[in-house]
């Protein structure tokens, strides 16, 4: 009998994979003008487009009929003023989808040397990430660069790509480049690729793609728990983070980091609980900044709610809807840091009256 998705979940590796190689390459290249601010201030690079217009590219080969949830699209690049971070966009994207990394890769996915496409072709193919989500049928959610910021400080940042059938998320890989292959040997090895398949577990590769490890969460203790969370103050409360470390007596420091290495990590044992609290009303999370990391986090023997306790809902478009906040732990913590931050909750509302 076959492996159920074992078809997207290669495919997810190799396009992950080659992804990681664009952003890499774009970083050690980026230079000052590749930046742009999108309407709501945060910053866009030539990279998170190229690598958009590269996947997408990848995607609409291997299943045409899949729609995609990406984070970019491509209305600004196609404006006269977009000419020259587009023409940039178009040489990166098809540098990308030419590159002879391997046989099996122009085999069973149609890229490698011969691929190039037309500005047209790449910028719909962006736009192919416009679906607007959704509780039926099949989709992928693309991250290109999670963790912008981090990216363009040199420090953490994901490639990220799900599949999401009927709401639930199936697939998940996450790229991170510069993450170490070992945490605590930060000289060591660096880049991983995370990946997990629901009820198949959830695996560490290498950047090129090899040697799967499975991954879980160890046990955690009051001794041993920490937090991981947002670098940017903007991104999630740290100040509540405290609070909820106060109450359960936990000692160690939090640890910071941008993107979707925090559940990266969380999922191979480097941190104790993910916590990522609003920071104010309005901002509602999307799908493609947690889709792959919460399955990662189920698939290594642990739990994701909001701050109610509730799974998070990829069926309700391009969000989650209401921002209730993001817990994810081990099995044997989740409950307590829950009830903490429920507790959390109710002193601040009380205080306030
Ligand atoms: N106000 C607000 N609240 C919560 N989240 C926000 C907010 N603004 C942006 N974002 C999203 O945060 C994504 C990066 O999250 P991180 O956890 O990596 O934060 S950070 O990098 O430490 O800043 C980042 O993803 P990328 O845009 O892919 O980098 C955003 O989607
Ligand atoms: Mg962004
Ligand atoms: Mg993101
Ligand atoms: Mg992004």
């Amino acid at each position: 009998m076959s492996v159920p998705l074992a078809a997207e979940k290669q495919f997810a590796v190799a396009a992950v994979r080659r992804a990681c190689l664009l952003t890499s390459f774009v970083f050690n290249k980026l230079v000052k003008n590749e930046t742009l601010v999108k309407g709501d201030k945060s910053p866009v690079t030539v990279g998170d487009f190229a690598t958009q217009a590269m996947v997408n590219t990848m995607l609409a080969r291997a299943f045409p009929d899949d729609p995609i949830v990406g984070e970019e699209d491509a209305s600004d690049l196609r404006a006269e003023s977009g000419t020259t971070v587009r023409e940039r966009i178009i040489e990166l994207a098809n540098d990308a989808l030419n590159a002879d990394l391997e046989l099996g890769d122009k085999a069973s996915w149609g890229i490698g040397p011969g691929s190039t496409q037309t500005t047209d072709a790449l910028l719909d193919a962006i736009d192919r990430g416009n679906f607007a989500g959704g509780r039926t049928g099949r989709m992928w959610t693309i991250d290109p660069i999670d963790g912008t910021k981090g990216f363009l400080r040199g420090g953490q940042y994901a490639v990220c790509l799900a599949l999401i059938v009927d709401g639930i998320v199936q697939v998940g890989v996450i790229g991170c480049p510069n993450l170490p292959a070992v945490w605590t040997q930060p000289r060591g090895d660096v880049g991983c690729i995370f990946v997990a398949v629901r009820g198949q577990g959830a695996q560490q590769l290498t950047l090129s793609g090899a040697s799967p490890t499975p991954i879980s969460i160890p046990l955690s203790t009051p001794g041993t728990l920490n937090f991981l969370e947002s670098v940017e103050a903007a991104h999630a409360d740290h100040g509540f983070n405290e609070r909820v470390s106060k109450l359960l007596g936990i000692i160690c420091e939090p640890t910071r980091m941008d993107s979707q290495a925090k559940y990266c990590c969380l999922a191979r044992g480097d941190g104790g609980a993910y916590l990522r609290m609003p920071t104010g009303v309005g901002y509602k999370e999307k799908i493609w900044d947690h889709a792959p990391g919460s399955l990662l986090i189920e698939e290594a023997d642990g739990i994701v709610t909001d701050s109610r306790g509730q799974s998070l809902d990829f069926g309700l478009g391009r969000t989650l809807g209401e921002n209730y906040g993001v817990i994810a732990a081990g099995k044997d913590v989740h409950a307590k840091i829950l009830a903490a931050v429920q507790q959390a909750n109710t002193e601040i509302a009380n205080a306030k009256t």
